[in-house]
């Protein structure tokens, strides 16, 4: 991938804390306009990753441009380029949630309407409550607004629905899925897998401060992993066969009648992560 291709891209990354290595060896792409989920257990060096990409944080060796910049160097205009919304949000002072967003518009040469902010995460009605006043969900939309409206080229989103009720969940997918429509290049890192799948072009995934693996969204954990189970009851006991031909098998299975209970299962991505990530963890228990 080409620098211009790419807007992050991180070769060999290491940080370690005293003896403490917290990043391993990490290296990665993202393409311009790709969503991109970085998953992973907790303490796996998910928000060091993101921090170090930000410039929050100095690495400790190892390469990393973003936005064709190193973070090491990155100044206001390169800030200025990116949206940051921080797994926990900062103090809330005694502003109200338009104070606070007019506020933040105003270090950006071409922000987005606050109002329009304020709709798109769904904070209509809330627009002159004191943050401090607001729910935990409804505080972590206003972190999500005040990543979005610099309007961002690169949008980086640690944790970002966490405490969001299920529909605020998919009001918040929505916005995702447009600002991607808009070209904004996308960082997410996210505990729930099914956020990672619905809204990930691809994956890394990170454990121990090394990448185990990174692809495509629907083929992380390799084939293997992705092979459905067919389950039904057979005499009164539940039955299962792993088969990557499940048409056949349940067409087989149907000859001696319709077979009771049957379903056919597609691993999640959170079954295939969860079963990668123990892999990974009994292999290094076990060495
Ligand atoms: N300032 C620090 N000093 C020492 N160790 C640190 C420091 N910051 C992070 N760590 C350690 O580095 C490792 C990676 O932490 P990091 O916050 O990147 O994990 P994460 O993948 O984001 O986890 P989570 O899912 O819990 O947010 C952890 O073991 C953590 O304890």
């Amino acid at each position: 991938m080409t620098e211009t291709e790419s807007a992050v891209s991180v070769r060999d990354l290491r940080k370690n804390y005293g003896g403490f290595a917290a990043l391993d060896g990490v290296s990665f792409d993202i393409r311009r306009g790709e969503t991109f989920a970085l998953l992973g257990p907790n303490g796996a060096g998910k928000s060091t990753t993101i921090e170090i990409l930000e410039g929050y944080r100095d690495r400790t060796s190892g390469t990393a441009s973003v936005l064709g910049v190193d973070p090491q160097n990155g100044g206001v205009a390169w800030k200025a380029r990116l949206g940051i919304v921080l797994q926990s949000s900062g103090e809330t002072g005694a502003v109200t949630v338009r104070e606070q967003l007019t506020h933040f518009a105003s270090f950006y040469a071409n922000p987005r309407p606050v109002d329009e902010v304020i709709s798109a995460v769904g904070l209509e009605g809330k627009e002159s409550s004191l943050i401090r006043r607001l729910s935990g969900g409804q505080r972590r939309r206003v972190d999500v607004a005040l990543g979005i409206i610099g309007r961002p080229e690169l949008l980086f989103l640690d944790e970002p629905t966490t405490g969001f009720d299920p529909e605020a969940r998919r009001h918040f997918w929505d916005l995702i899925r447009k600002l991607k429509a808009e070209g904004t290049t996308i960082l997410l890192t996210t505990h729930y897998l099914d956020e990672a799948a619905q809204l990930g072009d691809r994956a890394g995934v990170i454990a121990g401060g090394k990448l185990i693996d990174i692809g495509p969204i629907d083929e992380i954990g390799g084939e293997e992993a992705r092979v459905p189970v067919v389950r039904w009851i057979e005499n009164g006991v539940r039955r299962e066969q792993r088969t990557s031909e499940p048409g056949t098998f349940v067409a087989a299975l149907a000859k001696g009648g319709e077979p009771l209970g049957l379903e056919v299962i597609r691993p999640s991505l959170e079954d295939v992560y969860l079963q990668l990530v123990g892999d990974h963890e009994e292999a290094m228990a076990s060495a």
